[in-house]
């Protein structure tokens, strides 16, 4: 049996963690695990932690660290007979080093994108709130204009999105980015990849993980208790 895989795909918002996190769980066969869609699954099941976590988000503020590892940890623990890659969590160096003391990492991917390329694409972001499906007018556009492919309802932009606010989104992005960063350097699971396009992007990363996923060999290592 092969060894089971655990990554991490980080990056600000616009980077393309969602678009690159799909290709990687479809090609590799991963679990893609996103943060955001836990946090709407509990909100939307009325949990606690979602309850909580709503009060937040509805102010456009990010969902403390306990909020999240209490919403996010016991998900994981889920999945202990699965290979994953985790969008969105960690956040923060806390919420890094939670994840840490319940499992082993074995690769953190680091997207590194210019500002006027993700001011343009989050111009042209639309997305699916109930799912999170994620569209880009001009990169992957829905098949009908406005409306989600699957369901047919419709789509919309998010205020955070408008290149006014992102400027203050990514700064804070790089403050609480930066130790998780250093974090996961030392630990030398680091790839970073710069680029203006997800297109040029994939193949690298397609690269790195064809050379770290067969290597992969037994057991899970993410504790199954805690
Ligand atoms: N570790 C996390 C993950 C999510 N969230 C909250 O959940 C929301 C939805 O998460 P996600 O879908 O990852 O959304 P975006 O902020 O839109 O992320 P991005 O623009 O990077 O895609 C976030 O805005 C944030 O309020 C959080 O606080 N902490
Ligand atoms: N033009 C363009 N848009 C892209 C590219 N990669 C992703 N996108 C779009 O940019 C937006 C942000 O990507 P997403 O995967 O949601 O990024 P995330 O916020 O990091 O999860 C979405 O609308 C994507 O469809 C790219 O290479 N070029």
């Amino acid at each position: 049996m092969s060894k089971l895989f655990r990554a991490v795909i980080m990056g600000p918002p616009g980077s393309g963690k969602g678009t690159i996190s799909e290709r990687i769980a479809h090609n590799f066969g991963l679990k893609h695990l996103s943060s955001g869609d836990f946090v709407r699954e509990n909100i939307s099941s009325k949990t606690d932690a979602g309850v909580l976590a709503k009060t937040y988000i509805n102010k456009g503020l990010l969902v403390p660290d306990h909020v999240m590892t209490r919403l996010l940890l016991p998900r994981l623990e889920e999945m202990t007979k699965y290979s994953w890659l985790l969008d969105g969590f960690p956040r923060t160096l806390a919420q890094a080093e939670a994840l840490n003391s319940s499992c082993d990492l074995d690769v953190a991917i680091n997207l590194n994108i210019p500002l006027e390329t993700l001011k343009e694409r989050l111009r042209h972001r639309w997305i699916h709130p109930p799912s999170g499906r994620v569209y880009n007018m001009c990169f992957n556009p829905p098949r009908i204009q406005g409306l989600d492919d699957i369901t047919g309802e419709a789509l919309i932009q998010q205020e955070d999105d408008r290149p006014e606010a992102l400027v203050a989104r990514l700064r804070h992005y790089k403050d609480v980015a930066k130790p998780v960063i250093d974090f996961y350097k030392a630990k030398g699971i680091l790839y970073t990849f710069s680029d203006t396009e997800t297109d040029r992007i994939w193949p690298n990363i397609n690269t790195l993980l064809s050379t770290k996923i067969p290597a992969i060999q037994s057991d899970a290592r993410c504790a199954s208790t805690r």
